[in-house]
Order: structure tokens, then sequence, then C-alpha cells
């Protein structure tokens, strides 16, 4: 799998993609990439005011651009939004262009790693989150592992664990 130089993070929300991709990148000398804040810094908007004037629908077609675009690069890390693999489109570009790790965790531990955070909209103002994770997890964790060529827990492991694990699992 090393001939594949990049990484792609794939998972749910607060399963650590953003945190966990930062610190593979400074580990491996790669690029850094979160598709969240290259939507930010084009835009110039915050995620929460995208999906407010744009709709999910909108920002949905935001998240498919920058991943064609980011995809496009070579020795990189990209860490995606939870829900960008619903795009079919999205899906294929990034399980032919690196390497796909799936970091699954509990839905107990998204509701507490999210629980202060106001930058995600699908659960910041729903009345159950608990509820909303759980109907996003039935759609979407099978397109997670459809695409996987390496899936990571990150439930009781420390971000640096995960790292030194996903290093170890693809191969780098
Ligand atoms: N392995 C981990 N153990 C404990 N906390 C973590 C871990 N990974 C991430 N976190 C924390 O969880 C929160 C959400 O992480 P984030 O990287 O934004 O997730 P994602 O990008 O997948 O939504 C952050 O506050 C982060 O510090
Ligand atoms: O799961 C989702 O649909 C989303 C996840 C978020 O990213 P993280 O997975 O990094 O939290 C962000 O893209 C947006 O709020 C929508
Ligand atoms: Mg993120």
């Amino acid at each position: 799998m090393a001939e594949k130089r990049n990484i792609f993070l794939v998972g749910p929300m607060g399963a650590g993609k953003s945190t966990i991709g930062r610190q593979l990148a400074r580990q491996l000398h790669l690029e850094f990439f979160d598709s969240d804040s290259e939507i930010e810094r084009r835009t110039g908007a915050d995620i929460a005011w995208v999906f407010e004037l744009e709709g999910e629908d909108g920002f949905r077609t935001r998240e498919e651009k920058v991943i064609e675009e980011l995809t496009e690069n070579t020795g990189i890390v990209l860490a995606t939004g939870g829900g960008s693999i619903l795009s079919k489109e999205s899906r294929n570009r990034l399980s032919a262009r690196g390497i796909v790790v799936y970091l699954q965790t509990p839905i107990e531990k998204q509701l507490a790693r999210t629980q202060r955070d106001k930058r995600r909209p699908l659960i910041a103002e729903a009345d159950d989150p608990r509820a909303v994770l759980e109907g996003l997890a039935a759609q979407r964790n099978p397109l997670y592992e459809e695409i996987a060529d390496v899936v990571v827990r990150t439930d009781e492991q420390s971000a640096k664990f995960v790292v030194d694990k996903i290093i170890e699992q693809v191969g780098l």
C-alpha cells in the first residue's frame, strides 16, 4: 500500500480526523489539508455559515469540489468532513488516489468530543444529537467501510497512539 502516497482520513464527526490528520502529517513530513478548513478558507465563512447561507446541498457541492482538487495532490494527508463520502464521485476519488483510513468511533465518544463545539451544524442545533448521530451512522458506516483500506479505532486510545497505529497499518 505504501506506493499510494496520500492518506485520506474518513469517519464520523468527532472521530478525530482533523486532530489526528494534522499530527500524522507532521510525523510523516507530508502536507496536511482539511476539507472543512479549505472550504472556510475559500469562502471566508465558517462551516455553520455556509450551511446557513447555502444549505447542506450547497455545502456538499463545495465539499465535492474541494475533494476533487485536493486528491490531485501527491504526498498529502487529508482529513475529510464526516459526510464527504455521501458523494459517489468523492468515494471513487478517495479510493483511487490514496490510502483510505477509516477512523471508527462509538457514538458515546462522538457525543463527548463534539458536545461543546458549535461548529458542526448538523448536531449543534439538534434537540437530540445522539439520535442524529445514530441516524447518520446507519446511513454512512457502510460507505466508510466500502472505501476503507485500513480501519483504526479511536475510542480509548490517545491521538498519539492512533497516529502510530495508522503508520504501522499503512506500511509507511
Ligand atoms: N484519540 C483521541 N482521544 C481523545 N480526544 C480526541 C482524540 N481525537 C480527537 N480528540 C478530540 O475530539 C475533538 C474532535 O476531534 P476532531 O479532530 O475535530 O474530529 P473530526 O475532525 O473527526 O470531527 C477534539 O476536541 C479533539 O481534541
Ligand atoms: O458529518 C457531517 O456531515 C459533517 C462533518 C463535519 O466535519 P467533521 O467530520 O470533521 O466534524 C463538517 O464537514 C460538517 O459539519 C458536516
Ligand atoms: Mg474535522
